[in-house]
């Protein structure tokens, strides 16, 4: 579970005690030279198709972390070093969008992981892709959930030797991630490392750092748990120096490759991290879950595949595949068949829905939300039997996630200003409403 709290974390490190999984938390307790141990549940996992397969704790992924008001972070700048140079980067108005940065060394695959996450590029493409030149700023508001945009900032910046607006640039960011090439020497991208986190830190305490051990599809999975250590370890040793001694910076690590679903898994987690009241997000669809007797539920964007939100049991990488595909699926369906679509419409709407039985006595349901929407479902065969219970049910959860969108168009262009109340009060009559069958039985 990801530290939230302002407080020092005191814990110990077991180095080589790795889950083996796509993303953990990593705390860097800055005053005792230690990462917090970082202890996943393991219990409650859904294994599709009898396979052992990667977990991750849905829990870790920022719960009730709320976006600092754009504009109201600390804009302190930092030590001269990293504002000399000769490149400037550009001067960017207020914006009420949360910011993501994604940066690391040249050719670490930041252009590539953009454009295969929200440009739909194959992964194969991107190896036809040239340098970036300059920031390259993506808008990720079709997504109606949460607004952000992604700037994908090229390797050869240099926060020590070039002008780097920092204050203007991290004042405004949400998270920044941090590509790091797996399959490259990767102590120049650890130095790296520090210099921006300790840059940003300074001027932006409330900054998520993610970094990607990223091109991972190059490795056994030995290879993978001995990167992570080793990059974790030498990643952590450098940023103990940060800080005053007693602040905690998280730095959370995720394994990555653009040739699987760890990318898109990987950056809803960030994404995740800028939704203000995640927590209520996850309690209306726990309660979802277990009164409809579902496994597992994911809200899902629809065009990008990234979860926004789940029920708080781990995830499992296996299930989240299967429910992308899913997604897939309709959408390509939707997009070919259904009547007056545009042509870059995905064809997605609240009347959209589908349930695939599998072969291993699993069941996955998808129910439209939005034009942006899906709340993906997995259950087992059996839980059919309250098949009225769970259209009841989600019905409900629809109706609430739609007052919410409303709220949230109503008050501003971002869900963050929607007041403290407002968003989880709209959530929790929600959750009062959910039946668990009681009265049929
Ligand atoms: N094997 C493998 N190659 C990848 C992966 N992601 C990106 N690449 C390759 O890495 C190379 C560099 O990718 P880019 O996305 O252009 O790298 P960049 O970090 O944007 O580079 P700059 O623009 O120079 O900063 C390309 O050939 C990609 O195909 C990955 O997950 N696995």
């Amino acid at each position: 579970m990801a530290a939230e709290s302002e407080e020092p974390i005191i814990g110990s490190y077991v180095v080589g005690n790795f889950p083996s999984q796509y993303g953990y938390d990593q705390p860097v307790d800055l005053m005792n030279g230690q990462a917090a141990s970082n202890a996943n549940a393991s219990n409650g996992r859904l294994t599709v198709g009898g396979g052992v397969t990667s977990q991750v704790d849905a829990a870790s992924a920022g719960v009730g972390a709320a976006m600092p008001p754009i504009g109201s972070a600390s804009t302190a700048s930092i030590a001269g070093a990293a504002m000399a140079g000769t490149t400037a980067m550009p001067q960017t108005p207020p914006e009420e969008k949360p910011r993501i940065l994604v940066m690391g060394l040249r050719r670490s695959g930041k252009s590539s992981i953009q454009k295969v996450v929200f440009h739909k590029m194959s992964p194969n493409e991107t190896l036809f892709l040239e340098s970036t030149c300059k920031i390259q700023k993506d808008e990720v508001s079709d997504c109606s959930f949460i607004q952000f945009s992604v700037w994908d900032v090229p390797g050869h910046i240099d926060y020590l030797t070039d002008i780097f607006d920092t204050s203007d640039t991290f004042a405004s960011t949400g998270a920044i991630v941090f590509v790091i090439d797996a399959q490259d020497d990767y102590m120049e991208a650890i130095d790296r490392l520090k210099v921006l986190v300790s840059g940003a830190y300074n001027v932006n305490p409330r900054i998520k750092f993610e970094v990607f051990i990223h091109k991972v599809d190059g490795l056994t999975d030995e290879q993978k748990i001995e990167v992570q250590c080793d990059i974790t370890q030498r990643a952590n040793d450098l940023l103990i120096d940060i800080g005053n001694g007693n602040e905690v910076i998280n730095i959370h690590y995720h394994l990555t490759t653009i040739y699987d679903h760890s990318i898109f898994e990987a950056f809803s987690k960030v994404v995740q991290k800028l939704i203000p009241h995640m927590g209520a997000f996850e309690s209306l669809l726990n309660i979802f879950c277990n009164n409809s007797g579902l496994e597992k539920a994911f809200l899902f964007d629809v065009a990008t595949k990234i979860y926004i939100a789940t029920d708080p049991s781990p995830v499992d990488m296996q299930v989240y595949e299967l429910c992308c595909d899913m997604i897939d699926l309709v959408v390509d369906v939707t997009t070919i068949y259904s009547e007056g679509q545009e042509s870059d419409e995905l064809g997605f709407s609240e009347d959209t829905c589908s349930s695939i039985r599998l072969d291993n006595s699993t069941v996955l349901l998808l129910r439209g939300v939005d034009r942006h929407l899906a709340l993906v479902c997995v259950l087992r065969e059996e839980s059919m039997d309250r098949q009225g219970i769970i259209e009841y049910n989600f019905q409900r959860v629809r109706q609430g996630l739609q007052r919410v969108l409303t709220l949230k168009q109503s008050l501003s262009s971002s869900i963050a200003a929607a007041s403290d109340s407002q968003v989880p009060g709209a959530l929790k009559s929600v959750e009062a409403s959910l039946s668990n069958g009681a009265a049929l039985d």
